[in-house]
């Protein structure tokens, strides 16, 4: 299949230079105000195959928040068609955004929110390879800058607990790598079960973040010389010294998915832990989109249905995985809503050889968003096109 993209690179690049959006009405995709959606498209690197030409075109003039995707299709007719697909989130990062940009936008305030007793939560999801850690790793170290800055040692105390999430097994990276046992207190509220470390300003926290990413487990991907294989959850729990309330930040680095060809040279070993990943992720998805569908029930006007009955809220599958049970305290809609807010940044790959990967990816960050999604748009290629294409291989 990359044969067919290498070889038809230059008539793939025409017809996207040619390509009309058609305007996507403004559905939902302000965010419920207790998510907010992003994009981040990553740059090229070398070994992206089909490097040369991206396959998404943003941002659209006037639609902020609207990227194309684009793919190309054999034709029966022997002539390649262009599908076009367009997704609409709460923002879009492209490969020029700065992580310092990406913390502007909305991470400031999830510190903030958590530095005042609430819950802020951001995740990092998406195929392998498309930079999930390097994001969340540089935002670790701005939230650490934040925190000194606005004085965490003196009215508030930093406590840092990292954890990574193979499977149903948790392993402390601030101790070692040693495995806990994930158990749940007399309120049914499942705890990390790891050390929590009192960390003091900035050297102390960088160390201690630095530490767990040596301890992380790494396996190469086909997209990926060291993929993550596991999920890591950072949480920093910010203690108001006077009032005695704590609040929490939660950065979540997730496993990377993999297309299904890549998962199809796995031997029997890295076969199940693909499918474990697969189940968790599976589980969080349930939860997030329950999340959003509550969110969109409660900021309804009425709660009532047309027939005058209450609308049932949305069943949450906490319990389905470990990594859902961790998350429980920050993701449950009904614990405190006003006091919890998540990012979520959905990663993706920038080359032609990943679009069906990435249209898995941003289908769930617009359904996320509550966003309608929109008709695919097909270009055949024009006589005109051909000619000029065939023109400029011949040159
Ligand atoms: N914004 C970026 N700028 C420059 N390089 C990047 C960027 N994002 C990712 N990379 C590079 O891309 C490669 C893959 O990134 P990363 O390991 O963060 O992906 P990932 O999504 O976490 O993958 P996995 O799920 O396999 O762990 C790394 O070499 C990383 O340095």
């Amino acid at each position: 299949m990359e044969g067919f993209y290498l070889e038809n690179t230059p008539l793939y690049e025409a017809l996207v230079n040619n390509f009309e959006p058609r305007p996507r009405p403004r559905s939902g995709a302000t965010g419920t105000p207790s998510m907010v959606v992003s994009v981040r498209i990553r740059p090229f690197l070398d070994q992206d195959v089909t490097a040369g030409f991206p396959c998404a075109s943003y941002p659209r003039t006037n639609q902020a928040g609207v990227l194309d995707i684009h793919d190309l299709y054999h034709h029966p007719k022997g002539r390649p068609v262009l599908k076009s697909y367009s997704y609409q989130v709460d923002n879009l990062f492209g490969p020029e955004t700065t992580e310092q940009e990406i913390y502007n936008s909305h991470m400031d305030d999830l510190v903030s929110l958590a530095r005042n007793g609430g819950c802020g939560t951001i995740f990092a999801y998406g195929q392998t390879g498309s930079g999930k850690t390097y994001t969340i790793s540089r935002l670790e170290q701005l939230v650490v800058e934040s925190l000194v800055e606005k004085g965490a040692s003196e009215e508030r105390q930093v406590f840092l607990t990292i954890i990574e999430l193979a499977g149903n097994q948790g392993y402390d990276l601030l101790s070692d790598r040693k495995p806990i046992s994930l158990l749940d207190n007399a309120a049914g509220v499942t705890q990390l079960g790891a050390e929590e470390h009192v960390v003091q300003g900035r050297d102390e926290m960088m160390d201690a973040i630095e530490r767990a990413t040596s301890f992380r487990r790494t396996k190469p991907t086909l997209k990926n010389d060291a993929s993550s294989r596991s999920h890591s959850i950072c949480r920093f729990r910010i203690l108001d010294t006077q009032s005695g309330t704590s609040g929490f930040l939660y950065l979540i680095d997730l496993a990377g998915s993999e297309a299904a060809r890549d998962v199809a040279v796995h031997g029997p070993e890295r076969m199940r832990e693909t499918r474990e990943i697969n189940v968790s992720l599976s589980a969080l998805k349930d939860c997030m989109r329950g999340k959003a569908k509550y969110d969109a029930l409660a900021s309804t006007t009425s709660e009532s249905g047309t027939d005058g009955k209450q609308k049932k809220p949305p069943y949450l599958p906490f319990r389905q995985s470990a990594l859902t049970r961790v998350l429980k305290h920050a993701l449950d809609p009904s614990v405190d809503g006003s006091k919890t807010r998540t990012m979520v940044i959905a990663c993706v790959n920038p080359g032609l050889a990943d679009v069906p990967m990435t249209r898995n990816t941003l289908s769930y960050a617009e359904m996320l968003c509550g966003t309608t999604p929109s008709p695919v748009v097909t270009t055949v290629a024009s006589s005109r096109v051909i000619s000029s294409v065939n023109a400029s291989k011949r040159r």
